[in-house]
């Protein structure tokens, strides 16, 4: 084997590059930490056959050589790639043959840390491991176009995690009872139970997606890495890859296109297009996804890919980035068998590489249930069973109900469960306590530092520069190119939006046809290009708002995923959809205006025109764009909307002269961006005045009684310019806020 070949040359090219890497400055947590490894070494606790996982060297090392054996077995599958494989770099080769090497060393209990800058952690059992390569090898890994790519695990563990439920009566009801656990690196762990048992309120719990709200509330003691955390914390939650139950995908995507918008902006920014490309379509071939890569994943008005095939596609999403940790929610729902067991088998590769999965499962099939590592039995909110999968059959056998032949495990077990009371399997032994001697906790949080003065973050954090995520260049880019495709193929959307835009401003223009070539000294002709011109304006400000405000709650469950899970930032986020709305609104303004300023004759020019009525609408714009970042529900959005602009009618001084107005309420109007943008308009087109025969001006009178100075557009302008860049600020406050919030 090609791994096997390199390996003398391979590592000792790579000890020599750890060690003249490293400055003195460097070497010296290397002494510290090799001198605190030996002395804090502890032994494994056997823990009894009460469902508690033991350690089992011969697994651990049959999980090695299972890594082997899958990239023999990847290779059959895709002869293809065999040339590929063959041409890897000496450099992968070599960091695959030192993780070989580590995993072997903490088998035999003997480190040879002295290449290796790897900073420790305290398993679940206790035991001090290793957990990191140095920056450059990380970054080296990170580059291979493997999604199954070795990676550094990580172990979360949980006790006494409570979910209590206050009543009507006033009692508490204990949703989840002392509630114990761990998801180990390298192993897959299956949570099931039969309906209503917590399976998914664990789950949610552990992934920071619940807390403490209303009459429900969560405690809980969880350990990443032994660093205890606060699994709600935005910085704990980007460690883990989660796959929720309804899938959150961009609608007018494909897979292909989801799936690589996840590995670029995820994976380090010096990641080649070429590995990209190999990944997502290696990805999209252990998912069974090659036939429908290219058909849009679809949505509820838009047919696209089918629920077994969106699944698949959200659990790709994740994984083609080579988390550390994959929680996924009934990932096999919805799913054939067939599928059900090649996703299992996607898991399993996946856990082999170094990842910790983690995920809820109804009742499987036994050819499933034998595939997990271990399994987490939930019954009414209590744990009843904890441990390997191969313990299941003994541990149930010695509680009195022996798995009978020629019976699927699961079937077995849920009937347990479920036939049993609650009293009669406490009896039997059921329900094991949580005996694990855990050690202290490093710190509060990942951000606090372990006994080597290194955060979790810093554990993983890509020193080189190219190795980090991409910028917010790349992220702006991205998100624009995905915006203008989603514009382009959600062809009813557009096609309404400038369909009704063409028929108003026909139905204006043929209504009020060559008014603006009439005299405006005559006080009717005057009214009418009033009329016409308020009739734009307020058209203009419906026409654009509208979709604003419905956009981001639209959007909400993608964003919120994607913003979890590393995307992008916030800042990118609106830059892009600012940038995109900032061009279709500019093309439906030049539409509407195209239309009505030719049919009414307006004397104002064309240009000045456009910009005023561009800049109303780009305020209100800011002002809906605020409006749906703050509520979650679209529907609720689209009640809200009278709000918006009933206020604007009111106050900008048309209907109701302003002196009119309550004195307490009249600094409303000031708020008004209708109130600066007619003033703008009407200058334009009023401003040289119109002299009557009597002598008076009905021109300046109007521009007078709305409080339109000639002299003071630019004062108009300044202000309608901060009001839009006031909204746009306090949105993007708002979702910054909101966008850490799950629940
Ligand atoms: N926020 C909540 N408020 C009230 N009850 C809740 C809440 N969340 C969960 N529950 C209750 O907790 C229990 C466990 O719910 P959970 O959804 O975790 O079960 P489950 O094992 O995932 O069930 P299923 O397999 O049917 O999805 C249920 O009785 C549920 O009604």
């Amino acid at each position: 084997m090609t791994i096997k070949d390199d390996e003398n040359n391979d590592q000792s090219e790579v000890e020599e590059t750890a060690v003249t890497d490293h400055d003195e400055a460097e070497d010296q947590p290397l002494k510290r930490e090799k001198k605190k490894n030996s002395k804090k070494k502890k032994s494994k606790k056997n823990l009894e056959d009460d469902g508690v996982a033991k350690p089992k060297k011969k697994k651990s090392k049959k999980k090695h050589d299972d890594v082997d054996d899958d990239e023999g077995s990847d290779e059959d599958d895709h002869p293809k790639e065999k040339s590929v494989k063959k041409k890897k770099s000496k450099k992968e080769s070599s960091i695959m043959d030192i993780e070989a090497q580590v995993t072997a060393s903490e088998e035999a209990g003997t480190g040879k840390d002295s290449t290796l800058t790897i900073p420790t952690a305290i398993s679940t059992t206790g035991q001090i491991r290793r957990s990191g390569f140095d920056s450059r090898q990380s970054s080296m890994l990170a580059t291979s176009d493997d999604p199954f790519a070795i990676r550094e695990g990580k172990t979360l563990l949980w006790r006494n995690v409570n979910m209590t439920l206050k009543t009507k009566d006033g009692a508490d009801r204990k949703l989840l009872d002392d509630v114990w656990g761990e998801v180990p690196e390298k192993q897959t762990t299956a949570i099931m139970g039969p309906s209503g048992a917590g399976k998914t309120s664990l789950l949610n719990i552990l992934a920071g997606r619940a807390k403490t709200r209303g009459k429900v509330t969560i405690s809980s003691d969880v350990r990443l890495n032994n660093f205890s955390v606060n699994p709600t914390d935005i910085s704990v939650r980007k460690h883990i890859a989660f796959v929720a139950q309804d899938d959150s995908l961009q609608v007018t995507s494909t897979p292909r296109e989801a799936i690589y918008f996840s590995a670029k902006l995820r994976l380090p920014r010096n990641t080649p297009e070429e590995n990209l490309q190999k990944l997502v379509r290696r990805m999209l071939t252990e998912l069974g996804l090659e036939n429908c890569a290219d058909t849009y994943v679809g949505g509820a008005l838009l047919k696209g890919i089918s629920g077994g095939e969106r699944k698949r596609c959200s659990v790709g999403v994740e994984l083609v980035v080579r988390p550390a940790m994959v929680f996924l929610d009934e990932p096999t729902s919805g799913l054939d068998s067939f599928s059900a067991i090649q996703l299992c088998q996607v898991l399993k590769k996946v856990a082999n590489a170094g990842s910790s999965v983690l995920f809820t499962i109804h009742q499987p099939a036994s050819e499933i249930f034998n595939a997990f590592d271990r399994l987490i039995l939930m019954n009414k909110g209590r744990v009843m069973y904890q441990g390997l999968v191969e313990d299941v059959p003994s541990y149930f056998r010695k509680r009195n109900h022996p798995l009978p032949k020629n019976y699927n495990p699961a079937d077995w077990i849920m009937n347990v469960a479920q036939a049993n009371t609650m009293q009669k399997l406490d009896e039997d032994g059921f329900f094991p306590k949580d005996t694990r001697d855990l050690p202290e906790p490093f710190a509060e949080t990942v951000e606090g530092k372990d006994e080597l003065g290194i955060t979790l973050t810093e554990h993983h954090l890509e020193k080189d520069f190219d190795a980090r995520p991409p910028g917010v260049f790349t992220q702006v880019r991205m998100l624009f190119t995905r915006e203008i495709k989603n514009i382009k193929r959600d062809t009813a959307a557009v096609g309404a939006r400038f369909g009704l835009t063409i028929f108003l401003g026909i139905l204006i223009g043929l209504i009020f046809r060559n008014v603006g070539k009439a005299d405006p000294s005559q006080p009717q002709n005057l009214n009418s290009i009033f009329g016409a011109l308020l009739m734009v304006l307020l058209m203009s400000m419906f026409g654009t708002a509208q979709p604003a405000l419905l956009a981001f709650p639209e959007e909400r469950p993608v964003f919120l995923r994607e913003y979890s899970t590393n995307h992008y930032s916030v800042v990118s986020y609106f830059i892009a959809r600012f940038s995109m709305e900032a061009v279709v609104t500019g093309l439906q303004i030049l539409v509407q205006l195209l239309i009505t300023f030719w049919f009414i004759g307006f004397q104002s020019s064309f240009g000045m025109l456009w910009v005023a009525v561009y800049a109303l609408a780009m305020s209100s714009t800011a002002l809906s764009v605020l409006l749906g970042c703050a509520v979650e529900d679209p529907k609720l959005g689209q009640e809200m909307l009278p709000l918006l602009f009933v206020p604007q009618m009111l106050f900008a001084g048309f209907f109701v002269a302003p002196d009119l107005i309550p004195s307490w309420l009249r600094w409303a109007r000031y708020l008004c961006t209708l109130t600066y943008a007619i003033r703008i308009a009407l200058v334009e087109e009023f401003g040289d005045g119109c002299p009557s025969d009597d002598g008076s001006d009905p021109c300046l009178n109007l521009l007078n009684s709305i409080g339109a100075e000639p002299d003071e557009t630019w004062w108009n302008w300044l202000v309608l310019v901060a009001l839009f860049a006031t909204f746009r600020l306090f949105a993007l406050v708002v979702l910054q806020q909101k966008a850490t919030k799950f629940f």
